[in-house]
């Protein structure tokens, strides 16, 4: 970790970044890199390259695809690991995913841009990661850098099934890099939280939980009853096995840094697109996204999260810019042990889990000028750290109007849902929960340090300077990026959603007066005391009203 060491020290965004340059002249010279010569601009190096990656079909890995085309022109060819899928061949699955917007502006520029991906039928979870001998031989005589996203990231995921695909599908895809004649960079996406089991984390490898060999051998015979108890005996002080799986991928990879060049990247919590190709593009439920969906929807009304604590949210076109830019460094300057990148916003420009609380007014804000369509309620969702506050607001926002709700459902003779679908949230909220209740340090001077790299065109084009990120700006551009590219609704549709929202405005209000009138008729029609203030109050009001009547009298 001598390297580590190194570039740890090698200077702070918030430092200068020629400091951390100057400190890079040092590392230059103990890597076998091309110091001295002129060194190619990202894009440059990607021209005439074959590059693999895994796990393109997901969120992180079709942004990838898309910012090489669209920024590196001159890529030779794109193959991508791809499985059938419900029902889908690997074919279909790869032409509807060009399909999709956010290859727009790549189609824009180059209509023919599919003629540069190559798909290669591949199932992970397979030995030999079910690749045929024929894409074997291809993608050996020709790969020059591999890019490893394919993962779960499932919370939930059964130990031995993450175990798969996390640990032993990255170990094959290691053995197959080194069967590669021209590889020059393997890049690895890992995660930030892959050590979420320590307060500071540095760009350093930590010793594994266990042996991820022993660990292969002892699941194997166990079926997935016994696994499955054992299970929170194994992952320890981390909360689920997709952490503890990413740590044990994270050793498996190091293992071969003699003979691979090796980068890996662990983002925080990656979000929807700030600048790239679109503000607010994304397209899927996970982390804040579904958060903010639910309380959009006006299910989600209360959420437990430290006030104080980073929320560590990095958008998706940042890490894909780091990325790019680590495979660039990585290739060019073959660093002898592999360099983490810890690719995380809060030592840089933090943002707080009570700004968000703050923002959630922006939140709902932007979700009642540009409304979801078919919201349950109104959008009014608040954050708490306190316990007992939150579980009080999921009994009267959550519990309590799903309940009436599905009465209303089965008086009308349909299936009551919305209990479920509370059931639901609060399993997905209770799994996120760990993850907005702490904080955590990151070190992520590598991340300046590749920045000092850069050519000023190159930090333009694979822009991942956070200081520069204005959250109020970039958290609004994400509520209508999930409207947009998550739920496909149509903007043109807000109106139609607007009008929904005042009709559940006047059903609340109805719902309420209805509600304040019947238990005040309980309450005096059993108590003389209740009468007796009723009666104060309304001749209180009268005396109020023949007063202001007199003076206005007297005025005219
Ligand atoms: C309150 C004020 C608002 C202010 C906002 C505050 C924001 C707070 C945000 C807090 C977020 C904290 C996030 C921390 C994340 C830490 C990240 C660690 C970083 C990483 O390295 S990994 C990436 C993160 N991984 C995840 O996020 C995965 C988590 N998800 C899961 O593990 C599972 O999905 C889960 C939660 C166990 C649920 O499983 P299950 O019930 O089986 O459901 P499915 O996932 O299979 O989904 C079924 C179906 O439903 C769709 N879906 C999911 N969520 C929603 C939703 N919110 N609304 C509508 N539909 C939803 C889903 O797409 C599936 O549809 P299909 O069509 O595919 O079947
Ligand atoms: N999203 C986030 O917040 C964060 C993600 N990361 C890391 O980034 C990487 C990418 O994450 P993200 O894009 O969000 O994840 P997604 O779930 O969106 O994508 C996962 C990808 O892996 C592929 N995959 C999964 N199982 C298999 C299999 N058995 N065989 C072949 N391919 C498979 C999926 O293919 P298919 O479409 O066929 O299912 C998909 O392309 C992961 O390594 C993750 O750990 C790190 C930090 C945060």
């Amino acid at each position: 970790m001598a390297m580590s060491t190194e570039l740890s020290e090698a200077g702070t965004l918030d430092g200068s970044l020629e400091q951390a340059a100057d400190r890079q002249t040092g590392l230059t010279d103990i890597c076998s890199g091309t110091a001295g010569s002129r060194m190619a601009s990202v894009a440059e190096y990607y021209a005439g390259k074959n590059v693999l990656i895994t796990g393109a079909t997901g969120f992180m890995g079709k942004v990838l695809v898309e910012k090489l085309l669209r920024s590196c022109p001159e890529v030779k060819a794109l193959y991508i690991l791809v499985r059938p899928k419900a029902g889908q061949s690997m074919q279909q699955r790869v032409s509807d995913m060009m399909k999709c917007k956010l290859f727009d502006r790549v189609r824009e520029d180059n209509p023919d841009f599919h003629q540069k991906i190559i798909p290669i039928s591949s199932e992970l979870m397979q030995p030999g990661l079910a690749i045929s001998p024929e894409d074997v031989e291809k993608l050996t005589a020709c790969i020059n850098i591999v890019f490893h996203c394919a993962a779960t990231i499932r919370f939930d995921e059964p130990l031995k099934h993450a175990l798969q695909l996390n640990v032993i599908a990255t170990q094959q895809l290691l053995s197959l890099a080194q069967q590669m004649h021209h590889l020059e960079a393997f890049i690895h996406i890992s995660t930030a939280y892959a050590n979420c089991n320590r307060k500071y984390i540095d760009e350093v490898i930590y010793p594994p939980p266990v042996e991820p060999k022993k660990l292969i051998e002892s699941l194997e015979w166990m079926d997935d009853g016994i696994v499955r108890d054992i299970t929170p005996r194994l992952i320890g002080n981390r909360p689920n096995t997709y952490t503890y799986t990413k740590a044990l991928a994270e050793y498996v990879v190091q293992q071969e840094q003699d003979k691979l060049n090796i980068g890996i990247i662990r983002p925080s919590i990656v979000g929807a697109s700030w600048q790239e190709p679109f503000p607010g593009w994304i397209d899927n439920f996970n982390g804040p996204s579904g958060v903010f969906i639910a309380a959009g929807k006006g299910i989600l009304r209360t959420m437990r999260a430290n006030n104080d604590a980073v929320a560590d949210l990095i958008p998706v076109d940042v890490v894909i810019n780091l990325t790019l830019a680590a495979g660039w460094y990585t290739a060019v300057h073959r660093p002898k042990t592999a360099l983490v990148y810890n690719c995380t916003t809060g030592g840089i420009n933090p943002f707080h889990w009570g700004e968000i609380g703050t923002y959630a007014h922006h939140v709902m804000s932007s979700f009642k000028r540009n409304p979801l369509e078919q919201a349950f309620r109104r959008p009014n969702a608040n954050i708490t750290s306190n316990y007992l506050i939150n579980q009080y607001w999921i009994l009267v926002s959550h519990k309590f109007p799903a309940l009436i709700y599905d009465l209303f459902l089965r008086l009308s003779g349909q299936k009551p849902q919305m209990m479920r679908i509370f059931n639901r949230l609060h399993k997905a909220i209770s799994l996120l929960e760990y993850f907005s209740s702490q904080d955590w340090e990151w070190n992520s001077e590598n991340m300046s340090m590749l920045m000092s790299q850069l050519t000023p065109e190159d930090r333009k084009t694979f822009n991942f300077d956070v200081r520069q990120l204005n959250w109020p700006e970039y958290i609004e551009n994400y509520c209508i990026g999930t409207k947009k590219y998550v739920l496909n609704e149509d903007m043109s549709d807000i109106p139609a959603a607007r009008q929904h929202l005042r009709k559940l405005r006047n059903i609340r209000y109805t719902f309420n007066t209805l509600l304040v009138v019947f238990i005040w008729r309980v309450f005096i029609a059993r108590s003389q005391m209740a009468r007796n203030i009723w009666y104060f109050v309304v001749s209180l009001c009268f005396k109020f009203l023949s007063y202001f009547r007199a003076s206005s009298t007297l005025t005219n």
